[in-house]
C-alpha cells in the first residue's frame, strides 16, 4: 500500500494469483488489543508523541519483549483511536447540531428577512400612502390657505368696500340730512313765503279793497265832482266861494292820486316782490325737487348699496363659514397628519427593532457559521489525524499482511486428506496465527498474520480486509490478492459463491463498503467517482474482460491474445506510482449493481476449464481494479 494525499487518486486492486506455493511466516504481530485504558483524553501532542514513539530496544533479539512492547503500543494506539473515534463522533454530532441550528437560524433569518421585507414593503407602502396623503393634505392645506387668504383678501376688500360704502352712505345720509334740512328750511321758507304771499295777497286784497274803496270813493268823488260840477254849475255862481273849495278838493284829489300812484307803485313793487317770491319759491321748489330726486336717487343707491351690502354680508358670512369649515378641515387634517407621523414613528421604531433583531440573528448566524467552520476544520484535522492513525495502525500491523485460509473439504473429496493433517497451535502466542501441517509424520509449522479455519465465514475474512478498504477510501493505494493452488478457494474468497448472497466474497463486500461510505460521506461534502477495469492474464497475455469486442468463446480455455484481436496491451507505470494497462476498457460506475453486472460480464468472459483439482478452474490470473477519485468540495472551500 502506498500513501497519497487527500483528494487525490487512489486505487484498490484485488487480484487472484495462481501459484503452487505456500506463503512463509509473516513478521506482523496479532491485533487483539483490549480497552484496558478506559476513557483517556489525548492532546495533539500526546498523539504526536504516540505516533513518534520509538520502540525501546534493550535486546534486539528479545522478540517476546518486543512483541509485548508492540502489543502495549497497539493497545495505546487503539485507546487513542477509540478516543479519536469518540471525538470524531462528538464532532460530527456537534457538527450536525451546529448544522441543524445553522439551518434553523438561517430559516429563521430567512423568515425574519421575509417578514422584514413584507413589513418594510408594508411600511414603505404606508409611508408612500402617508406621504401621498401628506402631500395631498399639504396641497389641500396650501389650496385651502390660498383660498382662505383669497377669501380673507376678498373679505378685507369687501369690508373696505363696505366701509367705503358705509362712509359714502354716511356722507350720503349726511347729504340727505343736509338736503332734508335744506328741504325743511326751503319748506319753511316756502311756508313763510306762502305766508308772506298770503299776507301780500291779503295786503293786495286790502289794497284792492282800498283801491276799490278808493275807486268807490273816486266814483263817489267823481259823483260828488259831478254833483259838484252840477253844483258848480249851480255853484258857479258861487264859484268864487267854491273855488277855494275846489282847489282844496283838487289838492285832496292830487293827494289821493299821489296816494293812488304810491299805492300802485307799492302794488307793483309788491307784485315784483311777489314775482321774486314766486321765482324764489319756484327755484326752491325746483331745488327741493332736485333734492328730492337726488334723495330718491341716493335712496335708490342706498337701497342698492344696502342690498349689495346684504349680499356682501351674506357672501362674507358664507366665506367665514367656509373659512371655519376649512379651519376645522385643516385641524382634522393636521390631527390626521400628527397620527400618521406618530404611526410612522412607531413603524420606524418597529422597523429599527426588527433591523436590530435581524442584525442579532445575522450575528448569531455568523457565529454559528464560524463555529461550524471551526468544527469543520476540527473535523478535517480529526479526519487527517484519523487517517494518519489508521495508516499507522496498518503500518504497525504490517504494510504487507498475509492471511491463510483453509478451505473445507468439498463433498466429493470425502474425508481424504492424502496423509496430511492440519492442526492449529493452542499456545497464546500462536493462537489464530499459526498452522501446523503434518505430512508423512513430519510436522511443518507456519505463522501468518491471521489463520482462518475452514469454518471461517466470508464475513470474518472481510472484517480483516475492511480496514484496507477504508485505507483505499482515505487515499492510499491498496492491493488485495488471493494466492493458492488450483481449487484452493481463491475465486470463492474473492467473488463468493454465485447465487448465495450470504457467501459473497471480498470484492462485492468491499464494493458495498465503498458505496456505503460514499453515501454516508456525501453530506460532509465528499464526492467520489469510480472507474472499474477488469483483466485476465492468461498464459502471460493480457485480456480485457470488459471489452465489447469479445472474441473468446465462453466456457473453454482459449488462447486469445487480448480482447480485440491484434491489440497489444502494455503495462505502464507513471511518475506518481500509478500502474496502467494501455487501451484497457475503463467503465464509470455509480452503484454496486453496475459493478455486479460488470463482474458477471467479466466472469462470463474468463477462460475457464477443468483441472484435476477444480471442475471450474479459472485457468488465469484475474485482476479487478477500482479507481476512486475522492474530492471534498467543502474542505477545498474551507482550505
Ligand atoms: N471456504 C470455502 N467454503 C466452502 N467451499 C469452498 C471454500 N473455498 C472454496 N470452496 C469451493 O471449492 C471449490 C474450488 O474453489 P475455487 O474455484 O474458488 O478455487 P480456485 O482457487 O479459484 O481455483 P482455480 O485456481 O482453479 O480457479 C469451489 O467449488 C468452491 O465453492
Amino acid at each position: 500500500m502506498v500513501g497519497t494525499p487527500i483528494n487525490g487518486r487512489t486505487r484498490l486492486s484485488f487480484g487472484a494469483v495462481n501459484g503452487g506455493h505456500d506463503l512463509g511466516p509473516s513478521s506482523a504481530p496479532p491485533s487483539n488489543a483490549g480497552s484496558d485504558y478506559g476513557i483517556i483524553e489525548f492532546t495533539r501532542e500526546d498523539v504526536e508523541a504516540l505516533l513518534n514513539e520509538k520502540a525501546k530496544r534493550k535486546d534486539r533479539f528479545n522478540y517476546k519483549e518486543r512483541c509485548e512492547n508492540m502489543m502495549d503500543y497497539i493497545k495505546r494506539l487503539k485507546v487513542c483511536i477509540r478516543w479519536f473515534q469518540d471525538l470524531e463522533i462528538s464532532y460530527s454530532l456537534e457538527q450536525e447540531k451546529l448544522k441543524s441550528s445553522l439551518e434553523l437560524a438561517q430559516q429563521k433569518c430567512t423568515e425574519i428577512e421575509l417578514l422584514l421585507k413584507i413589513k418594510e414593503e408594508e411600511l414603505n407602502s404606508i409611508i408612500v400612502e402617508m406621504r401621498r396623503n401628506c402631500t395631498s393634505l399639504q396641497e389641500k392645506l396650501v389650496k385651502e390657505e390660498s383660498e382662505k387668504t383669497a377669501a380673507a383678501e376678498s373679505h378685507l376688500k369687501e369690508r373696505e368696500a363696505r366701509l367705503n360704502f358705509e362712509r359714502s352712505q354716511s356722507t350720503l345720509q349726511e347729504d340727505l340730512g343736509r338736503a332734508q334740512r335744506e328741504l325743511q328750511s326751503a319748506n319753511q321758507k316756502i311756508s313763510s313765503l306762502n305766508d308772506m304771499y298770503k299776507r301780500l295777497q291779503d295786503y293786495i286784497t286790502s289794497l284792492q279793497q282800498y283801491n276799490g274803496k278808493l275807486h268807490s270813493e273816486l266814483s263817489t268823488v267823481e259823483n260828488e265832482l259831478k254833483r259838484v260840477e252840477k253844483e258848480k254849475a249851480t255853484v258857479l255862481e258861487s264859484l268864487t266861494m267854491l273855488k277855494g273849495q275846489l282847489t282844496l278838493s283838487m289838492a285832496s284829489q292830487e293827494e289821493a292820486t299821489k296816494q293812488k300812484d304810491a299805492l300802485a307803485s307799492e302794488v307793483t313793487s309788491l307784485r315784483v316782490e311777489l314775482q321774486h317770491a314766486r321765482d324764489d319759491r319756484d327755484h326752491q321748489l325746483s331745488q327741493a325737487q332736485t333734492l328730492t330726486s337726488e334723495l330718491e336717487k341716493s335712496k335708490d343707491s342706498t337701497e342698492k348699496s344696502c342690498s349689495e351690502l346684504n349680499k356682501l354680508t351674506l357672501r362674507t358670512n358664507e366665506l367665514e363659514a367656509k373659512c371655519a369649515l376649512q379651519d376645522e378641515r385643516i385641524k382634522v387634517l393636521q390631527e390626521q397628519l400628527t397620527t400618521a407621523e406618530e404611526k410612522l414613528q412607531v413603524c420606524d421604531i418597529s422597523a429599527s427593532e426588527t433591523r436590530i433583531e435581524y442584525e442579532g440573528q445575522q450575528k448569531l448566524v455568523h457565529e454559528l457559521q464560524r463555529r461550524l467552520a471551526d468544527a469543520e476544520n476540527k473535523v478535517i484535522e480529526g479526519e487527517k489525524l484519523r487517517k494518519e492513525l489508521h495508516n499507522n495502525i496498518l503500518e504497525l500491523k504490517g504494510n504487507i499482511r498475509v492471511f491463510c485460509r483453509v478451505r473445507p473439504l468439498l463433498p466429493d473429496e470425502g474425508s481424504s486428506t492424502e496423509g496430511k493433517i492440519i492442526s492449529y497451535p493452542t499456545s497464546m502466542e500462536a493462537s489464530g496465527r499459526g498452522i501446523e501441517l503434518t505430512q508423512n509424520g513430519q510436522k511443518h509449522s507456519f505463522t501468518y498474520d491471521k489463520v482462518f479455519a475452514p469454518d471461517a465465514s466470508q464475513e470474518e475474512v472481510f472484517i480483516e480486509i475492511s480496514q484496507l478498504v477504508q485505507s483505499a477510501l482515505d487515499g492510499y493505494k491498496v492491493c488485495i490478492f488471493a494466492y493458492g493452488q488450483t481449487g484452493s478457494g481463491k475465486t470463492y474468497t474473492m467473488m463468493g459463491r454465485p447465487g448465495h448472497p450470504e457467501e459473497k466474497g471480498l470484492i462485492p463486500r468491499s464494493l458495498e463498503q465503498i458505496f456505503q461510505t460514499k453515501q454516508s460521506q456525501q453530506p460532509q461534502g465528499w464526492k467520489y467517482e469510480m472507474q472499474v477495469s477488469m483483466l485476465e492474464i492468461y498464459n502471460e497475455t493480457i485480456r480485457d474482460l470488459l471489452s465489447t469486442n469479445k472474441s473468446s468463446s465462453e466456457g473453454t480455455p482459449t488462447r486469445v491474445e487480448n480482447g480485440t484481436p491484434g491489440k497489444q496491451y502494455t503495462i505502464k507505470h507513471d511518475a506518481n506510482g500509478n500502474t496502467h494497462v494501455s487501451d484497457l476498457t475503463v467503465v464509470d460506475v455509480q452503484s454496486v449493481k453496475e459493478v455486479a453486472f460488470l463482474l458477471n460480464q467479466a466472469a462470463n468472459s474468463r477462460s475457464v476449464g477443468k483441472t484435476q483439482m477444480n471442475e471450474q478452474s479459472s485457468r488465469s490470473h484475474f485482476v479487478f481494479t477500482l479507481r476512486l477519485y475522492g474530492v471534498n468540495e467543502v474542505w477545498l472551500f474551507l482550505l
